[in-house]
């Protein structure tokens, strides 16, 4: 699969430092031993220090090279917690109430980001989402110029006729559970910004409804219609279009019947969904039933380079996402 090599190649390129927040985990320490077998970052594993030894060799791995930094007898806890005092206050916590939450390995790994001990973060291997993003939200916060922190996946295809040679980008399956049309708007221009920067592409964006070019009505549709019309006046250097349906965005005869003046209906190689349930259904169909591989969620709009993975995730997964951090970090 050229693409995760060309991503591991550049990683290579430029060492940076990763942090795995889920040292409990056997895929997260053989993924750690990998990253540092192939030279693609530099691993620091949040998580007891014996522990973590002990679960290595048990499953005969070798950790030398990484390390370990234990997030409740850390050097760093009280810089941590008055950092994240400043940073939280406004909401009424408390010192203790900092110190306690800054001791959870998630926020532990995400101050190590923010103070600049690390420059990426990839968790997600045990925990939900919404937990492994909620401290980013609180602590890195957003890029400039982005109000609306969303995901992007890259599906690597088996039929090489979809998308750049069999590659595609879907957006948002990860974060957002029902985007307005601004949202949506944002979502569709800051994957496109993505395709553009991590893989190379000329993005054809297609805004994915049940409806294509008016053919339904419902206030659904219309969220995707007003969505369209935002991106293409905020971004009208990008190819964005819609709203369209899936058989019209991807399948040139079909795009030609039900959307002929569409520049990109039937060749669209970014797929931007309606909502969180379309969006993670939709890449876990194509993951599961056609047997693509779909590497991330890759968080876009984050200041500082933060992802999350599936619970469901192998250990090449968690590989592939860090490499794709650190490039990530190289690109800021
Ligand atoms: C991500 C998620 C946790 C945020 O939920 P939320 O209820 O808005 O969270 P909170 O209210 O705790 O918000 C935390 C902060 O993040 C901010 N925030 C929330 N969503 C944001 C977004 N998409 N972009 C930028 N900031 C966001 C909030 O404004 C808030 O900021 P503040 O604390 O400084 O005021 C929620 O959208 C979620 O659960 N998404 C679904 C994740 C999921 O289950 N995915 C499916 C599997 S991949
Ligand atoms: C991205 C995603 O769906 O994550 P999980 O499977 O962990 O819920």
């Amino acid at each position: 699969m050229d693409i995760l090599k060309n991503f591991k190649e550049k990683a290579a390129s430029d060492l940076k430092t990763i942090v795995f927040a889920e040292g409990n985990d056997e895929r997260i320490i053989r993924a750690a031993a990998e990253v540092e077998t192939e030279k693609t970052a530099q691993i620091v594993i949040l998580g007891q220090k014996e522990e973590i030894q002990s679960s290595a060799q048990t499953y005969g791995v070798d950790l030398t090279g990484v390390e370990i930094i234990d997030p409740q007898a850390s050097e760093y806890i009280a810089e941590f917690r008055d950092e994240f005092y400043e940073l939280r206050k406004h909401k009424g916590i408390s010192k203790a109430e900092a110190e306690k939450a800054i001791k959870d390995p998630l926020y532990f790994g995400t101050m190590m980001v923010y103070t600049k001990k690390a420059h990426g973060m990839v968790a997600g291997a045990v925990n939900a989402t919404a937990n492994v993003l909620r401290p980013s939200f609180q602590i890195v916060k957003t890029k400039a110029g982005i109000s609306t922190v969303s995901s992007a996946l890259i599906m690597v295809l088996k039929d090489k006729s979809f998308g750049e040679d069999g590659v595609m980008v879907f957006s948002d399956c990860a974060v957002n559970p029902a985007p307005n049309s601004e949202q949506l708007a944002e979502i569709a221009i800051t994957t496109a910004d993505t395709a553009q920067s991590l893989l190379d592409f000329d993005p054809k964006v297609a805004m994915l409804s049940f409806s294509t070019m008016g053919s339904a009505k419902h206030e659904n549709v219309d969220n995707v219609r007003n969505a369209v019309e935002i991106a293409q006046k905020n971004a009208p250097h990008l190819k964005i279009d819609g709203e369209m349906q899936l058989d019209a965005a991807l399948v040139e005869s079909v795009g030609k019947r039900k959307a002929p003046e569409s520049e990109i209906a039937g060749e669209a190689n970014v797929l931007i969904f309606p909502d969180l349930q379309s969006g993670n259904i939709g890449y876990k169909l194509v993951q599961r039933i056609a047997g693509a591989d779909a590497v991330g969620p890759i968080i876009q709009g984050l200041a500082e380079p933060i992802n999350d993975l599936s619970r469901g995730c192998s250990v090449s997964d968690i590989v592939n996402l860090t490499a794709i951090t650190a490039v990530q970090a190289q690109n800021k």
